[in-house]
């Protein structure tokens, strides 16, 4: 069950596809903000993303969802803020397996990419997979890491422990 609403992102070539979304929150009770852009007019994809992924990483937001007409440039920015995993789901099984592995926080869709019918299904299996924790909690851990060094040569000593597979 999500605690907030989920915030959503979109730029003119996931306008179409955005409207669809948000009808079927609706139908499913699930509540959302909408801060995308308004019309088919073209606009700049960076700007949406960024306020979708910058409340996520502050945490006003548990959940995004951005929606370009290839889904790319979203994920490439969203992915950039702290905290924010962005995944661009093609098909369901992307789309459970981004939840239960990664934890994903962000769902990225491209509207000239998929159909309407296969874009809800992706959303439906990303809102309704758990995270399955377990071993992949270490995964995470060391994206958080990574995180901490973006701009930073690995050292030596993470460079062994991405690589020790017991963790
Ligand atoms: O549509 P224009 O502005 O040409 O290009 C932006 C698109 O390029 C892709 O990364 C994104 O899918 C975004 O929608």
């Amino acid at each position: 069950m999500l605690q907030k609403p989920i915030y959503i992102g979109n730029d003119h070539g996931g306008y179409e596809l955005k409207q669809s979304i948000m009808e079927h929150l609706k139908k499913r009770g699930i509540a959302y903000i909408d801060t995308g852009s308004s019309t088919r007019e073209i606009v700049r994809y960076p700007y949406y993303a960024a306020k979708i992924a910058g409340a996520v990483s502050r945490g006003e937001a548990d959940r995004g969802i951005l929606i370009c007409s290839t889904g790319i440039g979203m994920s490439i920015l969203a992915n950039r803020f702290k905290g924010v995993r962005a995944s661009l789901c093609t098909d369901t099984y992307m789309a459970k397996m981004t939840r239960a592995h990664n934890d994903s926080n962000v769902l990225c869709l491209g509207g000239k990419v998929i159909g309407e019918l296969e874009a809800l299904d992706i959303l439906d299996a990303w809102l309704d997979t758990e995270y399955e924790a377990g071993r992949h909690s270490i995964s995470l851990e060391l994206i958080g890491e990574a995180e901490e060094h973006l701009s930073q040569p690995i050292t030596p000593q993470q460079e062994e422990l991405f690589h020790d597979f017991n963790r």
